[in-house]
């Protein structure tokens, strides 16, 4: 172990800490739009619309074109490497039509999960033979931060020190190689909520799954500062008994507050299968939450600021506006939870209380 290192430069730390912060500002969080070709095709299949480049262009152009007051609780979009290239009908590239908003273009760099030869049905994920090219090429279009999702599972014998110590290596090798091309790496070891185990549990998977990828963060010398983490909140398995908002809240932040170090500026947490009211309802009890909270606590969240948009949209002309107006307020919902101030209930949505879960997702 060797305690000879090198800090990034004073300019490269300036422009990463700035980024991560202004992505955790106050009221703002990240809609996560960065579903693969595949996982796409199922939200679409789920109102009845076809999976084409064409149709997954027309949902982005409405996700992007919605009013510029979105801007006041969206400070960040994870696209996804086709929606990079694509424009907007009148041409303006999407990544510009967010720049103009005020929103940072971010970018999925994983390329998905394999499984790990000999463990039980665990996984790790690939990507990184070529990742500083292509970060490189990401920040040239306009990306300032990127994401990289690893995946670990609760189950009897599960998550092993093999998937545990595999998926915090691949993390830090991956958040290094973003700090140098001047992407911020959002670290993400989304812990699954399928199984019927309970709080408890999930929360002592959380701690150490969380304690390994920041010892591997600190080993890869990774400038914590211009890092954000993109964790699971801490919640029974689905098939156990649901908690309160506040037992969750209090597993949740006493398990970050026992791994994550002060230094990192903010946690954006997914949404994981909660509903869009559950995911709100959740985030505003954790900022408020009687446990030590050093970082900004916000979201990056897919399914659960998008399910209602899809709903009112239904691939239909004449429903954008509609779909617009959810995202907008889903996005002030969430905003208000950063405060914890989000009232149950206070917000409707096409899809607000639908459970968002699917058993064995294959991601
Ligand atoms: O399986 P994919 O296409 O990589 O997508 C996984 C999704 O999981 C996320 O990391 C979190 O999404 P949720 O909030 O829906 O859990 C998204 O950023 C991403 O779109």
């Amino acid at each position: 172990m060797t305690t000879y290192f090198n800090y990034p430069s004073k300019e490269l730390q300036d422009e990463l800490r700035s980024i991560a912060q202004k992505i955790v500002a106050p009221g703002k969080g990240i809609l996560a739009a960065d579903e693969s070709v595949s996982t796409m095709g199922k939200r679409l299949k789920d109102i009845g619309v076809e999976n084409t480049d064409e149709n997954r262009r027309a949902y982005r152009q409405l996700l992007f074109t919605t009013d510029d007051k979105l801007a006041e609780n969206i400070s960040g979009v994870i696209l996804f490497d086709e929606t990079v290239y694509q424009k907007a009908d009148d041409g303006t590239p999407f990544v510009q039509l967010l720049k103009k908003k005020g929103i940072i273009p971010g970018i999925k760099v994983d390329t998905g999960v394999v499984n790990l030869m000999g463990s039980e049905d665990e996984t790790t994920t690939q990507g990184l033979d070529d990742l500083a090219k292509r970060c490189a090429k990401y920040k040239k279009e306009g990306c300032d931060f990127a994401k990289w999702r690893c995946v670990l599972k609760i189950g009897k014998n599960t998550p092993s020190y093999q998937a545990i110590l595999e998926n915090a290596n691949v993390l830090a090798r991956y958040a290094s190689i973003c700090q140098s091309e001047r992407i911020v790496p959002i670290v993400e070891p989304e812990v699954l909520p399928d199984g019927d185990h309970d709080l408890d549990r999930a929360q002592k998977v959380t701690e150490t799954v969380l304690a390994a990828v920041y010892k591997a963060l600190n080993d890869h010398h990774v400038y914590l500062e211009g890092t954000l983490l993109k964790p699971n909140m801490v919640t029974a398995g689905q098939g156990a008994k649901k908690n309160t908002p506040e037992e969750i809240a209090l597993a949740t932040v006493t398990a970050l507050s026992r791994t994550v170090p002060a230094a990192v500026p903010g946690i954006t947490f997914l949404s994981g299968g909660q509903s869009e009211e559950e995911a709100s309802v959740n985030l505003s009890a954790i900022n408020n939450a009687p446990a030590p909270r050093p970082w900004k606590l916000t979201f990056s969240y897919g399914r659960a600021l998008q399910a209602s948009v899809l709903r009112a949209w239904g691939g239909k002309k004449e429903n954008i506006a509609a779909g617009q107006q959810e995202l907008i307020n889903r996005a002030k919902a969430n905003g208000n939870a950063t405060y914890g101030c989000y009232k149950a209930g206070s917000v409707k949505g096409a899809a607000r209380d639908e459970g968002l879960h699917i058993d064995n997702h294959e991601y």
